[in-house]
Parts: C-alpha cells; structure tokens; sequence
C-alpha cells in the first residue's frame, strides 16, 4: 500500500506548524508548496532533518511549482495574506480571492481527486470561491475554522471550571466571524450542559456570555498579541484533525465549513456546522433543533457570510456587487498603542501586497461594502497580474549583503538555491507583489477590545 500524500499549499505561519504535525502523525509523505520560493524548500529540508530525531517516515519536500502537488490525497490551503492589528478579516477578501482563484486552478490540474481543506480567510467566503475555482466536488472541499471556534471555546470553559479539556465538549456554528454561534445548549462537561452547569451554580449566565464572547474574538484576542499575523498552532493542530479523519475514515463529527444544500434553510453556500468527516469527504451534516433565538443568531451569522459571498461572485463577474450584510461592520482586531502601527508599516515582510492589505485597512473598512470597493480596484488593478498570474509572488530581490556574501560566508559550502533562502527570508518582499498604488499610511482604525 503506497504512503498517502499532503500537500500543504502556502508555507507560512500555519503551513510549517501543518507538514511538522502531519510529520509527527505520520500521516503520509508532505509537500509544502508557496509562491515563495526557498521557504517551502526550507521548511521541508528542517523538518526533514527533524524526522530522525522524532522518528517518523514522512518523506518532505518544498517547491514553488505546482506539479509538485500532483496527485495529492489531501490538500490543506493556507495561502494568502494574513490580519494584522486593526484589521478584520474581512479586509483580506480583495487579496485572497485572487490567490484562492490561482490555487484553485493548480488543484483542479494536478490533483481533481484530493480532499480539500481551506483555512485562508476569510474563510468561509474563500473557501466558496477555492470550491469553484477548483471545480472539485463540494463535498471534497470543506473549510477549518469550527474545530478551532469550539477548541477555544472549551479551553476558555476547562479553565472556567478547573476540569480537564478532555471532558469538556463544545460545538460553535455559523460563518467564522464575531456572528459565529457557540451553542451552549450542546456544550457540556462530562456530559451535562451548560444550562444545567448554570442551575447547579457551577457558572452564573453573565459569566458564560462573557466567555461566549471571548471564544467569538479568540482570533482577534491573538492577532492583538502577536501583531505581526494571526494564531498558527491551534489552527494547523484543526485542520490536522479534519485531514486525518478522512485519510483513516475516522467519520468523526467535527463542525466545519461545508456546502449547505438546504439544511439549516441554507443553500449553496458554505456555513460552519458538525458533519461527519470520513473517506466520503463531508459524508453527513448534523442537522440540529435550533431554538428561536439560536436560529436568529444563526441567520444573522449566515447573512454576514452571504454578503461576503455576493462580494466575490461581483469580483469573480467583474462588477462588484452590492453586499447585504453591509450594515453589519465585522470587528477588528484590537491595535494596542503605536507600535502595532509601527509594526505593520515597517515590518521587515512589507511588500506591495502587503501594502494593498494596509490599504484595506487604511480605509474605514468598517462595512463589507468598502470591502467590495478595494476588492474591485485591488483586484483589478494590480492584483490579478500579479497573484493570480504565474509569479503570484515575485521571487524576493536577495538584497545586497546577500549578493556579496561576507568572507566567512563565502567559505561555507552554500548551493545558491540556499542562498536564496535566505534572502528570501531576509527580503523585503516574502509576499505575493502588488499594486503599486500602496497606502501612505498604517490602518486608520479605532483601537478596539479583543
Ligand atoms: N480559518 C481559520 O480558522 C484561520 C485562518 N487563518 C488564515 O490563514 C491564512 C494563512 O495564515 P498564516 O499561515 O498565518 O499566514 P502566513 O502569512 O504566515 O502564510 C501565508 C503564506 O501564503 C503564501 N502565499 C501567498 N500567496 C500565495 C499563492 N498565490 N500561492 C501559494 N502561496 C501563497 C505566502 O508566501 C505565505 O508564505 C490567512 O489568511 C489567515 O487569516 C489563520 C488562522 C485561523
Ligand atoms: O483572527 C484571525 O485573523 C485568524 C483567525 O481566523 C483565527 O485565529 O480565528
């Protein structure tokens, strides 16, 4: 029986922690594939080295071309821009639309039979659009973000109540935004929901609102943190789980963005709810009892979704649609003093794209409609020749000291590619190049609370 393959398509952040997971899991052999080229190169050959010590077999390797993932069981999407402080996910909708559209179409070449797992965000737009670029079958595509949702949610009520993670189980529905669903009535510790926690006195009403409203910022809690991108391990640790249900036809019951086909009074769109993931792919959407109030959270969670969806369906026609969930402004992440700012204008990975997703947030990208805006000219202007054509990354200009390597590293037996690399890593340009009508300045946001 040959070794399954994965192939991981964006080597970022969330790449790297998914090929060292799936190495660790000895899931199968692992490609790591980026518009970079040298990093995913790079990452493989580390990891690689770290299998010895770990022991496991995956066999690893990076490229920047796409043949690489050929005939890939499994293909995990990361590819794309992250937020950064002050921004909302929904400002990187005018960027990654293109790039799903491009890696939608190397799948659709080189591996049409593989499960696929999107992550870039926002999610469960992209992951609508990766669905139609690639042609796939819905029920092969499928987006990561409630196994995350519900993984937050049960850490922050492990802690609430002193038990172990291992007896708290939790679901969280709806569209990966500040409308997501956590559903208390289906949350419990060793088996006894919420609700009955809050008449045994274990927790008060108010206090687990609050908690509901930590697990619906738990991206943004991060993202203020961190302030040069977004959470990594938990979100590569979800999306393991989901490909790993299906190479072993786990069928376990995971919630995840799927494609709706009337349940839930949803069609046709992708929406964060528990379904069996197994070798069928998304085999069976859980459909739950909602009650009065969780349908209409629930609604509200899908019309925020929809909105973002008519954005792309305008950018994907070319006449940019007007979106309805343009009263429902997404929350931003929380800018904390100036040097978030400062950050984000002068960090050493600033490049043209970068600029273009400084330039959504730069904009009171407060409504989806001003999402729509930029999405247009971004994707007009620049955007498309750039990310979704071949190069959608420039090759990183190796600066200087790079190109006249210092004695001692002149010495060192460097292969050029490896030189490369580490331009790459030190280059002002890791992203993919882009419009050069770039903002003046970093995101003009109203600092907010995670
Ligand atoms: N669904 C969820 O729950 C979560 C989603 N995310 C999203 O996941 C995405 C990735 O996050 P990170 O890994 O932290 O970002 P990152 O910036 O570290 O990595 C993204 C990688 O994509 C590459 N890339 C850009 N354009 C590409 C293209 N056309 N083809 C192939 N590779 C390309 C970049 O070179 C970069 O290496 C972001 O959009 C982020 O918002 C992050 C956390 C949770
Ligand atoms: O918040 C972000 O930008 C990344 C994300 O989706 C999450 O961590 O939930």
């Amino acid at each position: 029986m040959s070794r399954k393959k994965i192939a991981l398509v964006g080597a970022g952040n969330i790449g790297g922690t998914l090929a060292l997971l799936a190495g660790l899991k000895d899931l199968g052999d692992i490609v790591l594939f980026d518009v970079v080229d040298g990093v995913p190169q790079g990452k493989a050959l580390d990891i690689a080295q770290l299998s010895t010590v770990a022991g496991f077999d995956s066999k690893l390797a990076g490229s920047s071309k796409y043949t690489a993932i050929k005939g890939a069981d499994v293909v995990i999407v990361t590819a794309g821009v992250a937020r950064k402080p002050g921004m909302s996910r929904d400002d990187l909708l005018g960027i990654n639309i293109k790039v799903m559209q491009a890696v939608g179409e190397g799948i659709k070449k080189n591996c049409p039979n593989a499960f696929v797992i999107c992550i870039t965000n926002p999610l469960d737009a992209m992951v609508w659009v990766l669905q139609q670029a690639s042609g796939l079958p819905a029920n092969k595509v499928v987006g990561m973000a409630g196994v995350l949702d519900s993984a937050r949610f049960r850490l922050f009520l492990a802690e609430e109540f002193n038990v172990s993670v291992e007896d708290v189980s939790a679901f969280v529905l709806g569209g990966h935004g500040d409308t997501m669903v956590p559903m208390v009535r289906y949350s419990t510790v060793a088996g006894i929901p919420l609700p009955d926690l809050i008449k045994m006195g274990w927790i008060t009403r108010k206090r687990l609102n609050e908690i509901v409203d930590r697990t619906r910022n738990g991206g943004a809690e991060i993202v203020g943190l961190l302030k040069t991108g977004s959470a990594f391990y938990a979100p590569a640790a979800s999306a393991i789980n989901m490909a790993e249900s299906y190479l072993k036809d786990k069928k376990r019951v995971l919630p995840c963005a799927v494609s709706l086909n009337g349940q839930y009074g949803v069609r046709g769109m992708y929406v964060g709810v528990p379904v069996v993931i197994g070798a069928g792919g998304a085999e069976r959407v859980v459909e739950l009892q909602l009650n009065a109030s969780e349908k209409a959270m629930l609604n509200k969670s899908v019309g925020s979704v929809k909105g973002l969806v008519d954005v792309c369906k305008g950018i994907m026609k070319g006449t940019p649609a007007k979106p309805a969930a343009a009263k429902a402004p997404a929350k931003k992440a929380p800018v904390k003093k100036a040097p978030a700012k400062k950050a984000a204008a002068k960090a050493p990975g600033k490049t043209t794209v970068k600029k273009a997703v400084a330039k959504a947030a730069a904009k009171p990208a407060a409504a989806v409609k001003k999402v729509a805006a930029k999405a247009a000219t971004t994707a007009k202007a620049a955007v498309k020749k750039t990310v979704a054509k071949k190069p959608a990354v420039k090759k990183p200009a190796a600066p200087k000291a790079a190109a006249k390597p210092k004695p001692a590293a002149r010495k060192a037996p460097v292969k050029k590619a490896a030189a490369k690399t580490t331009a790459a890593r030190k280059a002002p340009a890791k992203k993919p190049a882009a419009p050069k009508a770039a903002p003046k300045a970093a995101p003009k946001t109203t600092p907010k609370k995670a």
